[in-house]
């Protein structure tokens, strides 16, 4: 392989093509009105792309997890969204304006359309009802009409395609390991087939090897099923492994959202630069983009066209409990 083949190769990795937007975030403000009010985010714009994995970058407190939750209107008082606009577009052409949405709808909209895994999901799930059981309630409250045998198997499938053996559908949450709950959870967050997860540091409680595996899993399934992620955490490094593009966050503002390669080699911003540099990892000898870890799979095993389940090769073996 020539130099050049090896240019346009890391040009086809890191520079997506980007499809056509699935969200739009306008404008955006979200003040929490307390004695000293927080405007925690601050005019924020950004259109997600169907498909695409954007990074959400910035220290703690910058404003990332009141974003991602204004964006699927899990906020709660003292937040409120003072200004701007959301639209999420489906992909059967209608746009819904997220900020008009009724409560019935809202709870229509959730999981179905949009669906989020946040920081410490692994301890939402329901600690006295088994993983079947938890599956089947949410497939029923948006599917009524599923036969009992479809929940099955759509429960089998989601758990294949998160690495977990479908053996574990009548464990409960504390048979299972931290890193399965997490699969687990983010089996539910894909349940309905969401054309938007947002996962908010998703994999932050695990450690460095199950958060890996789980990360590679989230890129393949984002290949094979083609959902827009915005991926949320202060680990820029990882983002830049896995993102197509990278938003930075500072004091509320979005202040840089470029493709995660131009924001390595080429940051505008300072604080994006500050932020590169305070990462070891990053600051050292700049060769290669980095680029390789997550997105390496084993050549082969698996087509871009696959519609079937497959349970990812990383996918740990495990005996049923
Ligand atoms: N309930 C609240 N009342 C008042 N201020 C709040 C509240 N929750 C968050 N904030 C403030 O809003 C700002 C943004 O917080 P947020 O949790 O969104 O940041 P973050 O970037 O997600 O941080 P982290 O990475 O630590 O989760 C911070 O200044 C925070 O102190």
């Amino acid at each position: 392989m020539t130099a050049a083949d090896n240019r346009r190769d890391e040009a086809v990795l890191t520079e997506p093509a980007l499809t056509e937007p699935v969200l739009t975030v306008e404008d955006l403000t979200v003040v929490y009105e307390v004695e000293q009010p927080v405007t925690a985010v601050k005019d924020a714009s950004l259109t997600l792309h169907r498909g695409e994995i954007l990074g959400l970058a910035g220290e703690s407190g910058c404003g990332k997890t009141t974003l991602a939750y204004a964006v699927n209107r899990l906020h709660r008082p003292p937040a409120r969204i003072s200004s701007g606009r959301i639209t999420f577009h489906d992909k059967d052409g209608d746009d819904v304006d997220i900020l008009a949405l009724e409560d019935a709808e809202l709870r229509a909209f959730r999981w179905d359309k949009l669906s989020m895994v946040f920081q410490g999901a692994m301890n939402a799930l329901n600690p006295v009802t088994t993983v079947r059981a938890q599956l089947k309630d949410t497939l029923l409250a948006h599917r009524p009409r599923m036969s009992r045998k479809e929940v099955r198997e759509r429960s089998e499938e989601v758990l294949r395609r998160v690495g977990v053996d479908p053996g574990r559908l009548g464990s409960y949450p504390h048979e299972l390991s931290g890193g399965m709950r997490q699969r687990v959870m983010i089996a539910m967050a894909m349940l309905l087939e969401p054309q938007i997860m947002i996962m908010d540091e998703p994999t932050t409680a695990l450690d460095v090897v199950v958060q890996r595996d789980i990360l590679r899993e989230i890129v393949r399934l984002r290949d094979e099923l083609d959902f827009a992620v915005v991926f949320i955490t202060h680990d820029l490094p990882l983002l830049l492994e896995i993102s197509d593009r990278i938003a930075v966050m500072l004091e509320g503002e979005i202040v840089e959202l470029e493709t995660a390669e131009k924001l390595y080699r080429e940051a505008r911003h300072p604080y994006t630069r500050k932020l590169l540099g305070s990462f070891p990892s990053l600051s050292g000898e700049r060769g290669a983009f980095i680029r390789t870890g997550v997105d390496e799979t084993a050549p082969g095993e698996e087509t871009p066209e696959a519609t079937t389940p497959t349970v990812p090769a990383q996918a740990p073996t495990e005996e049923r409990a």
